[in-house]
């Protein structure tokens, strides 16, 4: 389990994690702390411009209201009716209910110098109907507490120019009085003339018809702040703004409930790119590891098993697949196979050394040890003859004392060349097994063809001619054979051959002997 955990892959999961992780944190912190703050200070902007806008609309309703009442005001028949109280005026003017709601109004007051009730007309709240009155009796006690707000206004305006102002109580509305002077703005005071807007549902209905924005007004709490963002739910948000309204202290709400569309939309924007984000990453460290999977693991493994596998580096190659690879895998297989080709040399060289002899290049004991078990075994199996020829130089201690030991070196040289091609049969070996001494392994050889051809490399060697005290380098060889019918060992064999090259050598030397005589001797 902890070397699994060691491996590649593994490591690669846990760092590719590492990265995703991070990737998410830092997303989601972002997000977190920098989109999301962004996209609410969006919203609240969105917030105060719908405020603006709001209250730009009920500006220009007090701008309306304010010049409306400047123009009754300031006009000569206004001026006259407070002068002389002309019935003609208030029947022409003021008895028909459509100038009310066409202009918004709820009441038209006339007053007196010092703000006392010089005519009122007005929708009556109790039943919607047209109402005029020259005094406060039963018909228009409805309309006392605004007369009363409108005396104080009045006595608060010392420079006598007019007043438009918001009116929390009685009812929520605007308010506008002006100086009655003659239209060329020349007095004397005539009296005051005013105009009520009441903030009603139909005046807001209007607000909302032409802003686009539910406007609601209400009565301000103590506590409220001047501006105001509420986040109700998910779906809304309330915006409020406070503005100052008579009787003095009072402050009116201008609130707006807005729809979070915009932020919703981006969040799930945001969500979307978030998931894709995700997704995409997700898929990344999965192709990853599926490519380092083909293109890294894949082969290491096959060389891990490869590697394993080579016990016998001269038969084994590295696999084709990884050969072939032009990456830094295929660099490696290439070395590798590279190193495996110089082992192989190295070993050959090394095999060469140990089986041959320096001197001559023939074989030595032990390769001709080798070469004799091997060729026993396969003839006893097709039930053939191994013969072995052993040879010695004759008196080759005396041509060394001669000639000098160089010579004897190079003599040797050169009946080992002759032995060499003379025993040249893929099957046949011709060994050095001591100073002077060599051996043939004839397979597949009768003891009599053996012997002949034991007997012609005596007559080539001597044919060499190399002088040796007046006479020339000769060879004495004795041959033994182990046959089907008379089978020996391997030791059996050579000590066979060699009793048989003792006789030769006793016999009088350069001949060849055979052991099967011997034993008939
Ligand atoms: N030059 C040389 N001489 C060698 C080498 N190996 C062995 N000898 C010599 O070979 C000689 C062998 O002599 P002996 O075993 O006495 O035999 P021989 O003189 O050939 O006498 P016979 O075999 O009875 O004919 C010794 O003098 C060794 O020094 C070699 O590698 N080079």
């Amino acid at each position: 389990m902890l070397s699994a955990l060691h491996s590649l892959r593994y490591r690669f999961v846990f760092a590719l994690l590492g990265l995703l992780i991070i990737a998410l944190v830092t997303l989601v912190a972002f997000t977190r702390f920098t989109l999301m703050p962004e996209m609410l200070k969006d919203e609240s902007n969105q917030a105060h411009e719908a405020l603006d806008r709001a209250q730009r609309a009920i500006d220009n309703e007090m701008l309306h209201l304010e010049m409306l009442s400047q123009d009754w005001a300031s006009w000569d028949d206004s001026y006259q009716f407070m002068r002389d109280g002309n019935q003609h005026f208030l029947a022409s003017n003021l008895g028909d209910v459509s100038i009310f709601q066409d202009a918004d109004l709820s009441m038209i007051a006339f007053m007196k110098p010092q703000g006392q009730l010089y005519w009122l007309s007005g929708i009556s709240p109790v039943d919607s109907k047209p109402e005029g009155c020259a005094a406060l009796d039963t018909q228009c006690q409805w309309a006392r507490p605004f007369l009363e707000t409108l005396k104080q206004r009045i006595a608060d305006d010392p420079a006598k120019e007019g007043l438009t102002w918001f009116q929390a109580y009685p009812q929520k509305a605007l308010v506008s009085v002006q100086p009655i002077l003659r239209s060329d703005g020349s007095g004397p005071l005539r009296g005051w003339l005013a105009m009520i807007r009441p903030m009603s549902a139909e005046w807001l209905r209007k607000l909302h018809n032409s802003t686009g924005l539910p406007i609601e007004v209400q009565h301000a709490t103590d506590q409220q702040q001047p501006l105001k963002l509420e986040r109700l739910n998910d779906q809304t948000m309330r915006a409020s703004r406070l503005i100052p309204a008579a009787p003095r202290g009072e402050q009116l709400s201008i609130e707006i409930d807005l729809p979070r569309q915009r932020l919703n939309s981006r969040i799930e924007a945001m969500n979307l790119g978030l998931s894709w984000t995700l997704s995409l990453m997700g898929l990344l460290l999965l192709l990853v590891l599926w490519m380092l999977e083909r293109m890294v693991l894949n082969p290491l493994r096959l060389f891990a098993i490869f590697t394993r596998q080579v016990r016998r580096p001269e038969r084994t190659d590295v696999p084709a697949t990884l050969l072939k690879r032009r990456d830094e895998i295929g660099i490696l297989a290439r070395q590798f196979q590279q190193l495996l080709e110089f082992q192989r040399q190295q070993k050959a060289e090394l095999v060469e050394l140990s089986e041959r002899d320096p001197l001559t290049g023939l074989a030595n004991r032990r390769r001709f040890d080798e070469h004799l078990a091997t060729s026993m075994k396969m003839d006893k199996r097709r039930e053939q003859s191994t013969a072995l020829v052993v040879i010695d130089i004759d008196h080759y201690k005396a041509f060394n004392d001669q000639y000098g030991h160089p010579a004897g070196d190079a003599c040797l040289q050169a009946l080992a060349k002759v032995m060499s091609a003379h025993f040249n049969h893929p099957e046949q070996l011709i060994a050095r097994t001591g100073g002077e001494e060599f051996m043939a392994v004839l397979p597949n050889t009768s003891q009599q063809s053996a012997v002949d051809s034991a007997d012609r490399l005596r007559a080539e060697i001597e044919a060499l001619g190399i002088p040796h005290s007046g006479k020339v380098v000769t060879i004495s060889a004795g041959v033994a054979c182990s046959t089907p019918d008379t089978p020996l060992s391997a030791l059996q064999l050579i000590e066979s051959g060699d009793q048989a090259l003792y006789a030769a050598k006793d016999s009088g030397r350069n001949q060849v002997i055979p052991f099967e005589y011997l034993d008939m001797a």
